[in-house]
């Protein structure tokens, strides 16, 4: 029936119209972007330039979605074509590739602005990205995640004709371009032919006549555009056998005289012939909607491809399910093996990656944040619901209440789909928790509902692990020792980081484990986390720890220590008034003289490092927040196991401490501040400090400074700078005898 709807092999505006055309008309300057995309696409890498037949059938489709859609609630819509369909013709003498869709079409103005401008924000850097020299080698790959969508065309054709007809527009358009600078629009000489849709010609470059073959062109069709649900037609060559009619006639005629057997042996003779005729290339099928057992693995990646615009995204796992009972739908939802480019930088704003159809017809992408929260929004997915309303607007159906039901049971599934995964395969779920751990936290944070579930998915770098391995706070919590009740963490930058950190020191001593948390989300999650499974978080960094097994002998010890050091302990918080609040002995030490403890509710160096970095952008360092916390005091804690800090007690006892002392307990607090994670807010000063004792070392006099000779920088004279510049044009001259003047001058400028 669709078939039918077809003229035979349909063809472009003739080669000279366009001509004739693109001579007389005005020509209309594209935008500055379309300019600098158009030039990166004509001299890129041809690797992948047979992805322009994909990205035209996607529009054309695109466009078909859009007019069934206006048709479900304007019933005029489909008076001007009824068809919805997609069909292609090579048309060889003319070295053309029509492509023609009974899609939505577009008026004058639409051609104009669609084939003529990019509005997507951030286009410009994203064309400063591509254009630097570096980015040369993975050009292709970046063009095609930014979604050329059209303009790719223009990587197989010089010139490309685009005729239009929409139902907002009277009359049927042309747009022509040559690539780079303009294009031109005008009426179409052959009037209304298309009844409603868009027929894209492309003049193919003589380097790609290839995209004429038949054979090609249902490869690539079969490749890319498999799972395209309007049905897309071919006009191809077939051959027939065919009845030679006159041999026929006289078979029979002599069937009359003789015997009837002898006639049936005597086949009636047949001819091969070709015929042209449209032959159909997809099936049309869609695969959410058929058995998943009767589904090959191969075509769920193939299909997942049709999803995500990265050419080489795969998925690390899929779900293919149905959801009965208060709403049936059918959805197939899919994990990415790597998280969308930039998709860290734009959480806000991920849409297109969940479609949404209703009884097989596509209704929308764009469902947004309030269908699959933001933290999940790396998954893609296609649903498809039996039981909302195919006549309602996009605004009203994303307040549906069906639609509420279904994501609800989407971001379920996609739940049990990541403990499965983590359940059954390992090596899979460590690298998706390398990828999307940070989803997940943000996750736990921002839903309370799922805050649970969520948690029990992290993974976590810890004193136990093996390097590169992570645990859960399951298994974390499974082998803490008994008595143990809190779930000792570190924070930093990096897992070697917190490996060197004083504050690890006596627990790992002791045998407990400890997580690395070292995503800057983790601070903020701890504190939407009161505890898991009754075990509150304790940050070894902060506040005062308690491991869990003391008893009144150990408080006992430590009293008596604190007493013991008390002179010292003392003294430090004069010299050092200006940094610190308390100087006590620590439980936390064995091999380090001293650590920087943060208060309960201060911040640890790790978290002063994030703040600051954070509060980068202007105005921010002047937060009265920012200032208190950045200001305030940290806690001491010493080793009295440690040899330096006995020789600083007894030195205190048999009052032996002078200047120089000062100077090194000041340097070792630094150096203190630094292991703990801080960064000192007085380098200058803590460089003089460590060449002054340096010197002493050394026996270097303090006040000698270094003796050392400048020379002013001098002008040269007239007769020097014509001496200089022979000897660059000589030099040029030689570098390049084949270059014509013209370069040589301009080396020369240059030097
Ligand atoms: N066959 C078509 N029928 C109707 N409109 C079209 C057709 N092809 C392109 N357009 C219009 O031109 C616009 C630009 O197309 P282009 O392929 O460059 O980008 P896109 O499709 O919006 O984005 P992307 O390719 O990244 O999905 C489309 O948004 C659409 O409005």
């Amino acid at each position: 029936q669709q078939e039918d709807a077809l003229q035979p092999g349909v063809s472009g505006l003739p080669v000279e119209e366009v001509d004739k055309l693109y001579a007389s008309e005005k020509h209309v300057v594209f935008q500055t972007e379309v300019s600098r995309l158009m030039n990166l696409i004509i001299n890129s890498l041809y690797k992948t330039r047979e992805i322009f037949l994909r990205e035209l059938i996607s529009n054309a489709s695109d466009a078909l979605d859009k007019i069934r859609f206006m048709s479900l609630t304007d019933s005029n819509a489909l008076a001007s074509n009824g068809h919805f369909n997609i069909s292609i013709v090579a048309d060889k003498p003319s070295k053309t590739l029509v492509i023609t869709d009974s899609g939505v079409g577009m008026t004058a103005e639409q051609l104009r602005a669609n084939l003529g401008t990019i509005a997507k924000s951030g286009t410009s850097e994203f064309l400063s990205h591509l254009e630097s020299e570096k980015n040369k080698g993975e050009q292709m790959n970046l063009i095609g995640q930014f979604g050329v969508g059209f303009y790719s065309a223009f990587l197989v054709a010089d010139k490309v004709t685009v005729a239009s007809k929409s139902n907002d527009d009277p009359d049927q358009h042309v747009w022509i371009s040559e690539a780079v600078d303009d294009f031109v629009i005008a009426k179409d000489p052959r009037g209304n032919t298309l009844g409603r849709g868009t027929q894209i010609t492309l003049h193919l470059k003589d380097d790609a006549l290839e995209y004429l073959e038949e054979e090609n062109l249902k490869a690539l069709t079969k490749k890319y555009s498999e799972f395209i649900n309007f049905p897309i037609y071919l006009w191809s060559t077939n051959f027939k056998w065919v009845e030679n009619k006159s041999d026929a006639a006289e078979i029979s005629e002599e069937a009359n005289v003789k015997d009837d057997t002898e006639a049936a042996e005597k086949e009636p003779k047949r001819e091969k012939v070709e015929v042209k005729e449209w032959e159909l290339l997809n099936t049309q099928n869609p695969i959410w909607t058929r058995d998943p057992k009767e589904v090959t693995e191969n075509e769920y990646m193939d299909f997942y491809k049709t999803l995500d615009k990265e050419p080489e995204a795969k998925p690390i796992i899929w779900s293919h399910f149905k959801g009965e009972g208060d709403v049936d739908f059918k959805a197939i939802i899919y994990v990415p093996e790597r998280a969308p480019r930039n998709y860290y930088h734009q959480l806000q704003d991920i849409p297109h990656r969940i479609k949404l159809f209703v009884r097989r017809v596509f209704i929308t992408d764009e469902l947004g944040a309030d269908f699959i929260p933001r933290w999940l929004s790396f998954i893609s997915a296609v649903v498809d619901a039996d039981d909302l309303p195919l006549n309602v607007s996009r605004e009203t159906l994303q307040k549906h209440k069906l639609l509420n039901l279904i994501s609800k049971r989407i971001v379920k599934k996609a739940l049990d789909l990541f403990a499965h995964m983590a359940k059954t395969d390992e090596e899979k779920y460590a690298k998706f928790i390398r990828e999307f751990s940070m989803s997940l936290k943000l996750g736990a944070i921002e839903s309370s509902q799922y805050r649970k579930k969520i948690t029990q998915l992290l993974r976590y770098p810890s004193s136990l692990e093996k390097e590169g391995s992570r645990v859960s706070l399951d298994a974390y919590v499974s082998r803490m020792k008994s008595g143990q009740n809190s779930i000792f963490y570190s924070t930093g930058t990096s897992v070697e980081e917190i490996e060197q950190s004083p504050f690890l020191e006596r627990l790992l001593a002791r045998g407990y484990e400890v997580l690395y948390m070292t995503e800057p989300i983790d601070e903020m999650l701890i504190q939407a986390l009161p505890g898991y499974n009754g075990k509150a978080f304790a940050n070894i960094a902060k506040g005062d720890l308690k491991f869990g097994d003391e008893d009144e002998s150990e408080g006992e010890t430590l009293k008596k220590l604190n007493e013991q050091y008390q002179p010292l302990t003392d003294w430090l918080k004069n010299t050092l008034d200006e940094h610190v609040e308390k100087v006590a002995v620590s439980k936390r030490l064995t091999t380090s003289p001293m650590a920087i403890v943060a208060s309960a509710f201060g911040w640890t160096g790790h978290t002063e490092r994030l703040m600051q970095a954070q509060a980068a952008n202007p105005g921010a360092k002047d937060d009265f927040m920012f200032q208190m916390m950045m200001k305030q005091k940290k806690n001491l804690e010493i080793n009295p196991d440690h040899p330096v800090i006995q020789t600083l007690l007894s030195r205190i006892e048999d009052g032996e401490i002078d200047e120089e002392t000062k100077e090194v307990v000041t340097v070792l607090y630094e150096t203190t501040a630094i292991r703990s994670g801080y960064t000192l807010k007085d380098v200058n000063n803590f460089t003089k400090r460590v060449e002054s004792i340096v010197r002493k070392r050394l026996d270097v006099d303090l006040n000698k400074q270094a003796d050392y000779k400048v020379e002013m920088a001098k002008d040269k004279t007239p007769e020097e700078i014509k001496e200089d510049e022979e000897k660059a044009s000589s030099f040029a001259d030689d570098a390049s005898e084949e270059d014509d003047l013209d370069d040589t001058r301009a080396a020369h400028d240059e030097l």
